[in-house]
């Protein structure tokens, strides 16, 4: 059995299938993922390793003939049924998972980050197991709000939040907006109907580097997101929001980056933000009762990957926060967390059917009916991900492949180097693991290809949740000759 990183699950049942987790999304430039599992002999697609399996849902199980069931439905039904490219959603895992983090957290308000993926259902099963949502733009929010997701819930970002998105958001009833720049100031407090007060947060940039990938590195002061305490201009949107009566400051917010492996930065954030925290209780004589640490917990994408360990954040985050907060004089604040991947990413996994296979240039390349348009993680970020041959038995030697997509670019790639039966052909079905977060929430129409279908499975069932985009879809919206 492998170790259960995070988040704290229930027990996952029989089998070999315990959700560890663990990995930078995106490879760390420095630190190059550990190799994969070299398969012996032949590949035995009906026994999954307990390592291989250690990504996946923890409700995986080994059915014969090489398939494997999420959430008591078999792969390769949900591959007839819905067609593929598909992507389906293990619904226990993604409510273990919410549990998972208010286990380890019970003390602190925890906020679904929406853009790692969100549907109807998905705002639905936040709304049931208590978490709030993390929104950020007033599409998130309409979509949360009209399918009955509480309002004062939702946290709205963005650093560049339009007329409109602010406008949803006080029509709607937003629970705190998280000013991102001061000229964000006197444009909300206009916008709040007279006689009300917007609840607030600044976020502010700590000066701490940390994620996965330079691209996704948001606590430094040389990016888009946030204000800077090195220079003064989070204290100085500080002062500007005390002064706007219809903004009311309940907090400050930082959000480091994306897919962090070790709660080091989470630490070092705590005590920057105390730190201001006490500098605003001694210019201003207001003790802020709100500190939002933002989300980026990382998971594995791939078998021995590490990934940030919920239940040692939760610890070592309390006892920061009391102790930066003794040494300070401050009252500990409300704690609020963002996570969005380390929900989503481990619950998600997509069908691919492969349509070619190609002996060239000295690498076998495995083309399959998905690829960028559906994840473009790998071409954004490097990341590799580890699809698995599901659906038939096969016995013929492993060989590295590369498995690539049907766009048209060179660097449609989602897998290399990754073992797959000698004898893999075009029809057969390829599953790929940890795909829950980031693929479809960034999806494009390129090609016009379509974006694929998610389908929720639990209990021994799947229900379509989002149907797959068709050529009507793209036919309705071209309006113009
Ligand atoms: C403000 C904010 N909160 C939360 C998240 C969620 O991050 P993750 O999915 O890495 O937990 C993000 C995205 O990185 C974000 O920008
Ligand atoms: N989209 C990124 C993470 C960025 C999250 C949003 N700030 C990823 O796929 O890893």
């Amino acid at each position: 059995m492998t170790t259960l990183h995070v988040p704290p699950f229930p027990a996952p049942g029989p089998s070999s299938s315990t959700p560890s987790a663990g990995a930078p999304a995106v490879a760390a430039p420095k630190t190059p993922a550990p190799p994969l599992p070299v398969l012996p002999g032949p590949v035995d697609a009906l026994a999954p390793s307990d390592e291989e399996l250690s990504i996946w849902p923890a409700s995986t199980r080994p059915l014969g003939r090489g398939d494997l069931s999420v959430g008591g439905v078999p792969l390769t039904e949900v591959a007839e049924r819905f067609g593929t490219p598909a992507y389906l959603l293990d619904e226990g895992e993604v409510r273990a998972r919410c549990r998972g983090y208010l286990r380890a957290f019970p003390e602190a308000e925890v906020l679904y980050a929406a853009k790692a993926f969100l549907c109807r259902a998905m705002a639905h099963w936040m709304a049931e197991e208590g978490l709030g949502l993390d929104v950020c733009s007033a599409g998130e929010l309409e979509l949360a709000v009209t399918t009955g997701f509480p309002a004062e819930r939702i946290v709205l970002h963005g650093n560049a939040k339009s007329p409109h998105d602010l406008s949803a958001a006080l029509r709607l009833g937003v629970g705190r907006i998280v000013i991102d720049s001061a000229s964000e100031i006197a444009r909300l407090a206009a916008a709040v109907p007279t006689g009300s007060r917007q609840k607030v947060m600044v976020r502010v940039v700590p000066g701490i580097a940390a994620g996965g990938h330079a691209k996704i590195r948001t606590g430094t002061d040389d990016q888009k997101f946030g204000l800077s305490i090195t220079d003064g201009s989070a204290q100085h949107a500080v002062a500007r929001i005390l002064g706007q009566p219809a903004l009311e400051l309940v907090g400050l917010h930082c959000h480091l980056g994306s897919q962090i492996t070790t709660e080091k930065p989470f630490l070092a954030a705590v005590r920057r933000l105390v730190g201001l925290m006490a500098r605003i209780k001694d210019q201003h004589g207001i003790t802020l009762p709100e500190l939002d640490l933002g989300g980026g917990h990382g998971i594995a994408y791939r078998p021995g990957e590490d990934a940030l360990d919920i239940a040692c954040l939760a610890r070592k985050v309390r006892a920061e926060l009391i102790e930066s907060c003794a040494a300070a004089g401050l009252t500990v604040p409300h704690l609020i967390l963002e996570p969005g991947r380390a929900i989503a990413g481990p619950s998600g996994v997509a069908l691919y059917r492969v349509l070619a296979v190609k002996r060239t240039g000295g690498q076998t390349f495995v083309a399959v009916d998905g690829g960028m348009s559906d994840n473009p993680r790998p071409a954004l970020y490097g990341v590799r991900y580890v699809p698995r041959l599901v659906g038939r038995s096969a016995t013929a030697e492993a060989v590295p492949v590369t498995v690539v997509g049907r766009h048209c670019e060179a660097g449609d790639i989602l897998a290399t180097d990754v073992p797959l039966p000698g004898d893999v052909r075009p029809g057969d079905l390829l599953a790929v693991p940890v795909a829950g977060a980031y693929h479809l929430s960034m999806a494009s129409g390129y090609n016009l290809v379509g974006r694929p279908p998610v389908v929720a499975v639990a209990d021994g069932h799947a229900r379509l949740l989002v149907r797959r985009e068709s050529l009507e879809d793209f036919r309705s919206r071209d309006v113009g000759l």
